[in-house]
Parts: C-alpha cells; sequence; structure tokens
C-alpha cells in the first residue's frame, strides 16, 4: 500500500537530509507507528506519500503507484485515498460537526444523497451522533478528535496518516482516539502514525519503525516505543 525505495529528502542544499535512504514497505491493513525524536523526519514522511513534498532521491509509491513523478493534475486523485490526522484538529471553526464532516465530500463532488448517508455513518461510527449540530468550541478536545478523524475517514480511504493525533489530549482521551484508529485499522485501512506517545505505542504492539536524524534504526513487529535493550 505504501512503499518507500531508498528515499531521500533534503530541504535545501546543503543541509543534512530530513530523510536518509529510507526502505520500507507497510501492506494493506499494517498499522505503523512511526517514532522518534522531534525532528528526525516523521512529519516528512508524511507528506511524502501525501505528495506535499517530493522525494530527492528514491522512489515512494502508494497504491500502486509510483508518486514521484505523479503529474501535478493527478495529485488530487492520490489524496483522495489518503485521510489525514492532525495533532491539533484542524477543524473549520463556523462549521457545525455535521458540517465539518460533510464538507470533506462537498470539495470533492459528492451527491447531496452521498453526504446525507455517508455523514450520519460515520459519526455514528466515531460516537458523536447527537451532536451533529455543535461547532468546534463547543467540544471537548476528545470529541473534536473524533470529528477530524470522521472528516478524515468519511469518503473511506484506504490510508489514514495521523500525525501525533494524541498529542494534545490526556492519556484517558488518548486511549479512546486509539480505540477508534484501531477499529477503522480492522476495516482494512492502512494507518501510519507518527507518535511521541510511548505509553500508546507500548499498548498497541503494533509495527514500530523508529527514525534517528532521518534514519530508519528500527523495524519492529508488536514493538514498543524504546527498543528493548
Ligand atoms: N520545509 C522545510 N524546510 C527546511 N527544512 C525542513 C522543512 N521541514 C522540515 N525540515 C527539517 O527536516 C528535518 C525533519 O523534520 P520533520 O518535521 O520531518 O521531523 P519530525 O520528526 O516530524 O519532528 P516533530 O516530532 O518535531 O514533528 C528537521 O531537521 C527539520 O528542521
Amino acid at each position: 500500500m505504501i512503499r518507500f525505495d531508498n528515499v531521500s529528502k533534503v530541504y535545501a542544499r546543503g543541509a543534512r537530509p530530513a530523510l536518509d535512504r529510507v526502505s520500507l514497505e507497510a501492506e494493506r491493513g499494517e498499522f505503523v507507528f512511526l517514532v522518534g525524536a522531534s525532528g528526525s523526519g516523521k512529519s516528512t514522511f508524511l507528506r511524502l506519500v501525501l505528495r506535499e513534498e517530493r522525494a530527492t532521491s528514491g522512489k515512494v509509491f502508494v497504491a500502486g503507484r509510483e508518486i514521484s513523478t505523479l503529474s501535478q493534475w493527478k495529485v488530487p486523485h492520490l489524496r483522495r485515498q489518503i485521510g489525514m490526522v492532525f495533532q491539533d484538529f484542524r477543524l473549520l471553526p463556523n462549521k457545525t460537526v455535521f458540517e465539518n464532516v460533510a464538507f470533506a465530500l462537498q470539495v470533492i463532488g459528492k451527491p447531496r444523497h452521498t453526504i446525507l448517508r455517508a455523514v450520519p455513518e460515520t459519526l455514528e461510527l466515531v460516537k458523536l451522533d447527537g451532536k451533529e449540530k455543535r461547532y468546534p468550541h463547543e467540544l471537548s478536545g476528545g470529541e473534536q478528535q473524533r470529528v477530524a478523524i470522521a472528516r478524515a475517514f468519511v469518503n473511506r480511504p484506504s490510508i489514514l496518516l495521523a500525525d501525533e493525533p494524541t498529542g494534545n489530549l490526556d492519556p484517558g482521551t488518548s486511549v479512546g482516539i486509539m480505540r477508534l484508529l484501531d477499529r477503522i485499522n480492522r476495516t482494512g485501512t492502512t494507518i501510519v502514525m507518527a507518535t511521541h506517545d510511548d505509553e500508546i505505542v507500548d499498548q498497541m504492539r503494533k509495527r514500530v519503525v523508529e527514525l534517528v536524524d532521518g534514519e530508519m534504526v528500527r523495524d519492529q513487529a508488536r514493538g514498543v516505543y524504546g527498543a528493548l535493550r
């Protein structure tokens, strides 16, 4: 589903690579934690999958296509297959819960009847049915993140990328968010989650990929946050 072949990313000439010869394959339906210190290259990895950046060298494959050479006009089609969740939720403050989720379908031209079916279904999945009419400021942080996840998933993408989705949440709320991501993963969605949350990584026992200064130093099945020594 996602494959990196010897991928490097250098942002400015002369600077050290943000990603350094990374090779990795994530199959359909896998759950991968990306861990590493601040600046180790986690967000760069996610941006390359989304084609927000292009690899300086190496090849990036997403859903069977080599995307580093994908022409710009095909990028929106690529992004429809990928949902993205952020630490800071990024909801539209002047839209209700329903409208925030519906908007993701409107911008890709889905018909009204699809929206009226898919949005309630997805809000039920994230357990926010009954709160459709609330505005983001009327929700807790955990609820806002559920809206953001509903928005990312409403189009049923094959890949969900999450950049520190529990970074602004307390431990109990984070566990709830992880249960939800786990449920989404079980529908066959490939998930790559960048995180600093050691407790969550240790609880979930999923594949762990660790980056240090852009290099992949560990790829561990059913892994933990810190390497076992
Ligand atoms: N747009 C950019 N231009 C230049 N350098 C960048 C850019 N984005 C990231 N970098 C550099 O690339 C390296 C990797 O950054 P990246 O954001 O991928 O790390 P990260 O692991 O996601 O960090 P964090 O955990 O703090 O989010 C860092 O040295 C950073 O300064």
